[in-house]
């Protein structure tokens, strides 16, 4: 992978926010994401579905930086990153995790603030010193996690301990602290993972409201009433390829989706996916 930093010439606002291109991710014998493109542009919601073990958290990994894919190049507003988390949420995108990564013993505020840390200046010798430039950051950081806590719906939880928060709200604070490092593109894995319905349509209005910050949005989900009420654009992932990508009636039409999660297109058994057209789209695996 290409791990040039430097800005690229002629960025508009039609440069994508992310751009990933030819990502390849091999372990060992197995291709757990095989020659994958994918974009997100400014103020897009985009969807990546896909049956279990296609590959989705996989590419995550790949675009964030924790694995460093065997080919492909992700660029972030038009800059390759370098395969480095902590470079690459320097650099502008922040994640969540499909298992619920907080500081458990931490507060809800603590949490938030730890997220904060990529974009406070003040070094480790201010922070042991704690002189004026470390106390005006600190009050910066609580400021504006303690937004984001309101943002988020969490304010009046801010010194409760995350550990003692219900599930649902585990998962808010998670992106409330993904926020806190001012990304320009949010990764969400599996947002709303074992929540109850309203507790989903409220993850639906968050992400809404995300969105309506100017951060572009790429969101990994099972959940398909979820994904389609979202989503602009969305992509299918089945062993590790791209098969189809477009709106919801492109996604929902398309045989080979149907035969990807259900074994076998179905016909006339009242379902939508089964009384759909199934007209065919073009796809990674046809190029
Ligand atoms: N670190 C790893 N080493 C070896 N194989 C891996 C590794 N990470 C993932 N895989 C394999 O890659 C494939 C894709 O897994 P991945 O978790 O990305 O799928 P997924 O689409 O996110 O699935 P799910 O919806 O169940 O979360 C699987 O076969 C998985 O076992």
């Amino acid at each position: 992978m290409t791990t040039t930093t430097a800005p690229a010439a002629g960025l508009t606002t039609a440069t994508p926010v992310l751009e990933a291109s030819g990502v390849i991710m091999r372990f060992g014998g197995l291709t757990a994401v095989n020659n994958v493109n994918l974009t997100v542009g400014q103020g897009e919601i985009v969807g990546l579905i896909g049956p279990n073990g296609a590959g989705k958290t996989t590419f995550f990994n790949c675009l964030t930086g924790l694995y460093v894919p065997t080919e492909g190049t992700v660029k972030y507003k038009g800059t390759v990153l370098p395969p480095k988390p902590h470079l690459v949420t320097q650099a502008g995108i922040a994640r969540t995790f499909q298992n619920i990564r907080l500081f458990a013993n931490m507060t809800v505020l603590e949490n938030v603030l730890v997220g904060r840390f990529s974009r406070t200046k003040e070094g480790i010798f201010s922070a042991i010193l704690r002189g004026p430039g470390f106390h005006r950051a600190e009050a910066e950081s609580r400021e504006k996690a303690m937004e984001l806590l309101e943002f988020c719906g969490l304010a009046n939880k801010a010194e409760h301990l995350a550990r003692n928060l219900p599930y649902g709200e585990q998962r808010k604070l998670e992106i409330a602290r993904a926020l806190a490092s001012d990304p320009g593109l949010l990764l969400l894995d599996e947002p709303t993972a074992g929540m109850n319905p309203q507790e989903t349509v409220a993850a639906e209005e968050l992400v809404f409201a995300i969105r309506d910050k100017g951060i572009a949005i790429l969101v990994i989900e099972h959940d398909m009433k979820f994904i389609f009420n979202l989503c602009d654009r969305t992509a299918v992932l089945v062993q590790g390829q791209k098969i189809v990508e477009g709106d919801k009636e492109t996604v929902q039409n398309d045989e080979r989706v149907i035969t990807a999660y259900l074994g076998a297109p179905l016909e006339g058994t009242g379902t939508p996916e089964a009384d759909a057209d199934t007209s065919t789209t073009s796809t990674e695996a046809d190029k």
